[in-house]
């Protein structure tokens, strides 16, 4: 655990970074650190490996304060991870990997091994190991970033924008499996961004700050999307911070209906006959489209897309609803074969009552 004890910093210019910040940042879980810009994230941060020096208060990990220890001690013990991956740009991807473990003296093929090994677990092509840091897209440097700060094993990883510098797509599937390797290393990350949706996507705890360092609120992401503390935070988590919360609940609850569903060559029942839309299954269950059941003929209409009904949220299932022109989302299983179907008015419903169960959980 990483814990801020009423923290300050004011550089020589007078200017104040960080003013009285205090929070603990727990074990095994990812910290966000997210702000405007100048509002002191990347002094916080540079703060807790000793790059730079608190004017007042004190930092502790694990209890003891980190200015008991000799600094390379401290830093061994703590990965970092910069915007542009900050490799070293003569050294190969592979060496770049093993510069900490060879620090600490592992023989060369030791420390090879290890590189490729980390290599894989960042998702990078073990035939890259060869090349140097220029040779490589923003995505691929940006991995090879977090695999040498994985290197010595870390208990605390620092990360400053690590996927800033890339295209939407390429920073999205960095930050999905980035989530899949904390899943497996279980590390206590203090991550900064000023992209509040990232911070939502990848925070188990969300520190917001505002400028001069204050902390304006510290809380799970569910939490800060259903109770921003002031303005501030408010108007940072954006216009459509209702329909982002409901990220955070599943779609299990929603009743789908079978009763729609007809598989390709079999005629309607009466009772189906009724029903504005049928879902058009295939023989496997696989969906191909929606039907009026009167206009047989007519070319079925695209879906859209399904959403999974076990696991995705009621965010997806009613993103899924309002991209289908007949207002219907279909759930499907894990082989993408359709269970159920269920309207925009039904999860409409369901948001309803989420709400409601929230409200009186406070
Ligand atoms: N070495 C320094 N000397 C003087 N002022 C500094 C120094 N480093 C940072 N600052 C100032 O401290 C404040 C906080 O800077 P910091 O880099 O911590 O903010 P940040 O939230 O990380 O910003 P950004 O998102 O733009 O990177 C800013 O006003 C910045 O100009």
């Amino acid at each position: 655990m990483i814990t801020f004890e009423n923290v300050s910093k004011r550089y020589p210019d007078g200017t104040e970074a960080v003013a009285g910040l205090s929070l603990e940042a727990p074990d095994a879980a990812i910290t966000v650190l997210v702000g405007p810009s100048g509002c002191g994230k990347t002094t916080t941060l540079r703060m807790t490996n000793r790059l730079v020096e608190p004017s007042g208060g004190r930092i502790l990990v694990d209890g003891a304060d980190i200015r008991e220890r000799p600094v390379a001690q401290l830093r061994r013990g703590i990965g970092y991870v910069i915007q542009h991956a900050g490799l070293f740009p003569h050294r190969t991807v592979a060496e770049n990997i093993a510069t900490v473990p060879r620090l600490l003296g592992k023989d060369r093929r030791a420390a090879r091994k290890r590189s490729l090994e980390l290599m894989e677990l960042v998702g990078l092509e073990t035939v890259l190991a060869d090349r140097y840091p220029h040779q490589l897209s923003g995505g691929q440097q940006q991995r090879v970033g977090v695999a040498r700060a994985l290197a010595a094993d870390p208990a605390i990883l620092l990360m400053d924008e690590p996927f800033s510098a890339v295209d939407p797509i390429v920073r999205k599937s960095l930050q999905e499996q980035f989530l899949q390797i904390q899943a497996e290393v279980g590390k206590t990350i203090l991550f900064v961004t000023h992209d509040i949706d990232e911070a939502i996507r990848i925070g188990d705890r969300i520190a917001v700050l505002r400028e001069g360092g204050h902390l304006a609120q510290f809380a799970a992401p569910r939490e800060l999307l259903e109770k921003p503390a002031d303005a501030f935070v408010e108007q940072f988590l954006g216009l459509d911070r209702g329909v982002r919360r409901l990220t955070f609940i599943s779609s299990n609850g929603l009743n789908l209906r079978t009763d729609a569903l007809v598989k390709r060559g079999v005629e309607p029942e009466a009772g189906q006959l009724e029903l504005p839309w049928l879902l058009l299954v295939d023989e496997a269950g696989a969906p191909l489209g929606w039907i009026e059941p009167r206009r047989p003929g007519a070319a079925p209409i695209p879906i859209g897309h399904p959403f999974r009904a076990k696991d995705d949220s009621l965010r997806a299932a009613l993103d899924a609803a309002v991209l289908c022109p007949t207002g219907w989302a279909v759930g499907v299983d894990e082989a993408g074969r359709a269970v159920g179907v269920v309207s925009q008015e039904e999860i409409a419903a369901a948001i309803r009552e989420a709400h409601r169960a929230s409200l009186e959980a406070v």
